[in-house]
């Protein structure tokens, strides 16, 4: 298991620019698409390749490209759809695998209501995308639904995350590698990240 803070001064500028409190719905939903992006350069930078034969202008040659199927993309509904079209601008072949969950704000369980996931998971790496990690509860519940799937690997991509949530995935799941754009500082009262963005859902589909 490995959590990879980034070290990208990028990441961390864009993750900044996400927490202004006035900033527009256009503004989020664009930095999340950023910082997705290059997050997923960093969970795939050791996808395995292979030595292929190619005609090519100047020949024959020995080229490199993907030894295996490109990951399936797990968005966590709602907010990690937020982050799909950025994975798939780096991954244009990955699969996708919809989990439905909501926290209950109440009780901070996750509660599930719509799972789609790709038939041929144990070929690929699943990349769990959602901008927010809290109390890891809804992290937690899909990395055990993808594992009852047949998923050998997962990798999880979250733009903020919290270090109760990020403690809960270890200890349950020490296979799972984590790749963070910012470690915030804990959970208020009310299982919100502090410094935080607030509800990412409702910020992504201005449903505030
Ligand atoms: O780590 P946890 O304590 O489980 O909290 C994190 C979850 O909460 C948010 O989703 P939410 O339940 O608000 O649903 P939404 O995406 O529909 O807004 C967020 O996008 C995560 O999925
Ligand atoms: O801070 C938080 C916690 C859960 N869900 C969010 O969207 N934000
Ligand atoms: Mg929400």
């Amino acid at each position: 298991m490995a959590v990879y803070p980034s070290n990208h001064p990028m990441v961390k500028h864009k993750v900044s620019l996400l927490r202004e409190d006035t900033i527009s719905l256009k503004k989020f939903r664009e930095l999340v698409d950023e910082v997705a992006t290059m997050l997923t350069m960093e969970a795939t930078a050791d996808l395995e390749l292979k030595q292929q034969p190619m005609t090519c202008w100047s020949g024959n040659i020995s080229a490199p490209v993907l030894a295996n199927k490109q990951p399936t993309l797990v968005p966590i509904l709602r907010a990690g759809l937020g982050m799909l079209n950025g994975a798939q601008s780096i991954l244009p072949c990955a699969t996708v695998s919809i989990v439905g969950i909501a926290r209950n704000e109440e009780t901070l369980e996750p509660e599930s209501y719509y799972q789609n996931i790709v038939a041929d998971i144990s070929e690929r790496t699943a990349l769990i995308i959602d901008p927010m990690l809290a109390t890891g509860g809804s992290a937690l519940a899909t990395i055990e639904l993808l594992k009852e799937s047949g998923c050998k690997q997962i990798k999880a991509l979250f733009l903020v995350a919290a270090p109760e949530g990020i403690e809960l995935i270890e200890k349950a799941h020490p296979d799972v590698d984590m790749y963070i754009g910012s470690v915030d500082e804990k959970l208020n009262d009310k299982g919100y990240i502090l410094p935080g963005l607030g509800d990412a859902g409702d910020k992504i589909f201005g449903t505030l």
